[in-house]
Formats: C-alpha cells, structure tokens, sequence
C-alpha cells in the first residue's frame, strides 16, 4: 500500500495570484525573485523533479524529461498565512478571512491579559519578531514586563526571555491568550516566541517557538486518513497548525535540516499513511527577515537532501512537495506575500514529466493524498491522482 511523504517548504511561493494586488502584493515572487538576484543558485534536485517546468516559471530553465509531476495551484482562500494555506490544502477553505489587529489589540483584550498572567503588557502592535525583542528586550530583562506583538497575519505573539519568563510560564500565558483572543476576537494562532541573550543586539530567538491555532472549522484530510486507522505523522509545526487534529504522532523540530532528518527517520520506520512535514526556516528565518542570500542558501540546503529523503523511500511511497503561500524575500515590508505554490510529486509509481498545470485550489493536493491513500476525499478539491499515477 502506498504512503505519502508530504513536506512544506513553507513560504516558497512562485508568482502573484491574479488577485495579489487586493493584498498589497505586486510583482512578488519568492523563488523567481531569489533566483534574478542570485543566478548561481543550484537547486538541481528540484530542478530535475520539475520546479523550472511549471507554467509560467520563466526564471529556471526547463529540464529535458523532468522525474516528477510538476504544477502549480491557486489559493480560493482569503488569506496568506500558514494557517490557511494548511487547511486549503487539508481541504478547508478559509471563505472568512482570520481577523488581524493592525493597531494592535484592543485595551479590553490587553488588560485582561495582564490581569490574569500577572504581568504587564509591553509592544502591542504590528512588528517584526526580531526587531521587537531589541526593542524591548532589555526592558523586559529589568521588569518582568511581557512583550506582545502581531503582524499582517492573524496572529497574538508573545515573546519572552527564557531566563526572565520560564518557557512553562510563557506556554500558559499562551494558553490563557488563546483563551480570551476566541469569538470576536478570534485569532488564528497565538504564538510563544522565546529568546535568549544578554543585550539589545545580542537577542536571538530559539527552536522553543509554540504556536496554538485554532481547531479547523471542517474535517481535514488528516481527520479522514486517521479514521481509516492509518497514522498521520506530523513533523516540526504541523501538529501546532493543526491544533492536533486529525494527528496521531508528532515531533516538533529545531530547524529545517532536523525536519529533514526527522522526515528521513520516519520514513525508514514501518508506518502506514502520511508523513506530513512542514520545514519552516525558509519562512520565519529567511522571508520574514528579507534575508535574499540566506532564503538562497536554504534552499541549496534543502535541494541536497533530496536525493537522500528519496533514498531512503520504498518503492510504493510517494513524495510530495509544495508550499502554503509566498514571502518573497526582495518584497517591502516583513509579511508573507500572495502567490501561487508550486507543487512536485515524484515516485517509483508516478509518471515522469507530467505537467499538472495550473490547479484551482491547493485543496488538490489534499485530495489526491486522500486518494492515493485510499480514504475519503475532502468536500473541497479534485484529486488529480489518475494523471500521475503509471
Ligand atoms: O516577525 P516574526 O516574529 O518572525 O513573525 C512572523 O511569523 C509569524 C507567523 O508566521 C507571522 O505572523 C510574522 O509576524
Ligand atoms: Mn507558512
Ligand atoms: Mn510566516
């Protein structure tokens, strides 16, 4: 019986969506955009399964007889943040975009907060992790006093100096945020950014980063594998996007080569199902930090365990790749950006050089999961198993 290996290269989008513009998004394109400034990148892994033969990719060259199916999809969703993006692809449409706090959060919401972890509340507004943790952080260092921040995502984030705020306590002030930011209020995650250092400059965040989502609204494609008593592994922050659901082992990881290493280790194991791994270093590390040259190397990094996590694959399991939204590293500002995903699929069973085109939805690829798995399809998406299948 087949298994799937599902990894996110969370943020490697490839293009604007036609309606980019609506979010503030023109011309972004996150590899596209690498590869114009860094021409020497090597990423020939990707390059053989199809990444440069999409349509519309004009930036790669094409590779005679690509190994892989290859395509790109749309996102139906209104939103451009990881959570929405995940539950697209697991078959849930976000129709109702997640409400984000641009002014940051209302007075009421922050004293409550404040009431009930017993701290004050510093920031409160839109910021970028690593600027914000500078800006406060020695603050923080002499009172005790929380720093709470968002973005253009709908997102609580709290960060918090691991030798000032024990990561026990910043896990329930998680919980507790989680708990007063439902309703009206409702964000799609809260998030534990812990740090560490001795002074502005010298911060640096760690692999303890919690996120704690909202359940998804429907049943995901994970809810229907797990039914049919098959396993849904989840590697890095999967289980967090998921707020469990639908998972029925997890492993956080430190960072992407980890992801990769935790992937591989699964893969050598006897289980049946999916493998669902979300490689994040890309995102929050490289796009959200404008960091052109490291978002490069990642991806270099990346590419040269391909062959590696293919290796260690028995001849049923199939392996997919795609990512859940753009955040094109030459882009103004710190956010995620619009973008269709690319999508890979390579497998002893797949038919090589098979062009998926453009797909409506990333709920295809949940759909064909489901399919090739042998379990219930999701309302939302259209399998395109029976074109890459031999
Ligand atoms: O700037 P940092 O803290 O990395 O935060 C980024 O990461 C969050 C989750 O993806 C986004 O909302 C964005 O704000
Ligand atoms: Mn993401
Ligand atoms: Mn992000």
């Amino acid at each position: 019986m087949s298994r799937v290996v599902w990894m996110i290269i969370d943020s490697v989008g490839i293009g604007e969506l036609p309606d980019a513009q609506a979010f503030g998004d023109k011309g972004v394109n996150t590899l596209g955009n690498i590869v114009k400034n860094h021409k020497d990148i090597k990423i020939p892994n990707l390059r053989k399964l199809g990444i440069g033969n999409i349509d519309g990719v004009d930036f790669l060259e094409n590779v005679e007889n690509p190994t892989g199916a290859f395509g790109k999809c749309l996102e139906i969703s209104k939103g451009k943040d990881t959570t929405t993006g995940h539950w697209e692809m697991t078959g849930v449409l976000v129709e109702t975009p997640f409400k984000t706090f641009e002014n940051g959060f209302p007075k009421e919401v922050i004293e409550e907060f404040e009431k009930r972890v017993g701290r004050k509340v510093v920031g409160n507004k839109p910021a970028s992790g690593t600027v914000i943790i500078d800006e406060y952080g020695e603050h923080q260092m002499k009172t005790g006093d929380v720093i709470v921040y968002t973005s253009a995502d709908s997102v609580f984030q709290i960060a918090a100096h691991e030798e000032i705020i024990p990561l026990d306590e910043l896990y329930k002030m998680c919980e507790i945020a989680r708990e007063i930011m439902m309703g009206d209020n409702a964000v799609a995650r809260i998030i534990a950014r812990p740090f560490i250092g001795k002074k502005t400059g010298e911060f640096v965040r760690t692999s303890n980063r919690r996120d704690y989502s909202l359940s998804p609204f429907e049943k995901t494609v994970l809810d229907n594998i797990k039914e049919e008593g098959l396993d849904v592994i989840g590697v890095g922050k999967i289980e967090d996007i998921f707020n469990k659901q639908g998972i029925t082992e997890a492993v956080h990881t430190k960072d992407n080569m980890d992801g990769v290493d935790e992937t591989i280790k699964y893969i050598k194991q006897e289980n049946k199902g999916l493998i669902f791994t979300n490689l994040v270093d890309f995102d929050s590390k490289y796009g959200h930090r404008r960091d052109v040259k490291g978002y490069k190397e990642a991806l270099e990094e990346f590419d040269s365990r391909i062959p590696e996590i293919i290796a260690s694959m028995k001849d049923e399991d199939i392996l997919i790749i795609n990512a859940d939204h753009g955040n094109d590293p030459t882009y103004k500002g710190t956010d995620h950006t619009r973008e269709y995903i690319p999508v890979l699929v390579y497998g002893k069973q797949i038919k090589e050089n098979t062009n998926l085109g453009i797909r409506d939805s990333f709920a295809d690829i949940g759909a064909t999961v489901a399919d090739i798995l042998g379990v219930k399809i999701t309302k939302n998406g259209t399998s395109f198993k029976s074109q890459i299948m031999k």
